[in-house]
């Protein structure tokens, strides 16, 4: 399997903590790793600096072979790379439907200077926005809420509607932050079903999640943070038997 996500020795020192401390592994094209870990183990603050968020004190995250690291978030998109908040980030007052067109802008034409003016690159950018959108949202089972204002919707509903705007573009690779942390067990069990129909189409995902069930289902490749070190890697099997992690999860969630 070839590698897409090349996180080489990243480190990162706030002050005197060092809250991740050369952590090194690989997110392979159509595969699916899980970072799990105890509380404060630094899965944050790993997912912050593979999404461009925050920059390593040292070390570097290759994409494709190049040089991720040092690039802002905007760059991301562009590249192939798409990603979902743990704090929800979706406009309240927009409808669902406008909230997806909103991660469009990567595919269009328009930008502040034509906007202005009704040109007709205007009017095919916001057709094209609309179907992107519209078919994204059949593809997760919203487009009947399409028309409703997101801020009306309920917590899981919202959550699907950042996912939905976070593949809109087929993106190749999808950094989720705690995708499941609020839902109820049908909408974790949707969502997961959300990720692995993509991943049958190609589609590559790095999540961080707390929900153990889920990332056992889910992950084909699972990587244990602990105090900012890694301390297993390896597929559901493995880390369920492995000593380390059970050590490190004692007094926790049982793994
Ligand atoms: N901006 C910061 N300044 C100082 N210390 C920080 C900062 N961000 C994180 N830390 C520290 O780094 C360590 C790792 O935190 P991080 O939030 O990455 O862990 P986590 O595994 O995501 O935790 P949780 O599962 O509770 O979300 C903790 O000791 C935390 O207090």
């Amino acid at each position: 399997m070839d590698s897409l996500l090349e996180v080489q020795h990243i480190t990162k020192q706030f002050g005197g903590v060092t809250a991740v401390n050369d952590v090194s592994f690989h997110v392979g094209e159509g595969e699916i790793v899980a970072v799990i870990g105890p509380n404060g183990a630094g899965k944050t603050t790993l997912f912050n600096m593979i999404s461009s968020f925050i920059s390593p004190t040292s070390g570097q995250v290759l994409y494709r072979g190049n040089r991720l690291t040092g690039k802002k978030i905007p760059d991301l998109l562009p590249l192939g790379i798409a990603r979902t908040f743990q704090n929800l980030q979706i406009f309240d007052n927009l409808t669902v439907l406008e909230n997806i067109m909103v991660g469009t802008h990567v595919k269009l034409k328009t930008n502040v200077y034509t906007a202005g003016f009704r040109l007709p690159v205007v009017k095919k950018d916001e057709k094209l926005a609309f179907e992107l959108a519209h078919d994204v949202l059949k593809k997760v089972n919203l487009d009947n809420v399409m028309y409703e204002r997101a801020g009306n919707l309920s917590y899981g509903l919202q959550k699907q509607v950042e996912f939905a705007r976070a593949i809109v573009c087929n993106p190749s690779l999808v950094l989720l932050d705690e995708p499941m942390a609020g839902l109820n067990d049908a909408e974790t069990n949707r969502m997961s079903d959300h990720i692995l129909r993509l991943k049958g189409e190609g589609v590559s995902f790095l999540f961080v999640e707390h929900k153990m069930a889920t990332v056992m289902k889910v992950a084909d490749r699972i990587v244990v943070i602990d105090f900012g070190k890694k301390i297993a890697e390896g597929t559901p099997d493995d880390i369920q038997q492995n000593d380390k992690v059970i050590r490190a999860y004692l007094g926790e969630e049982v793994v």
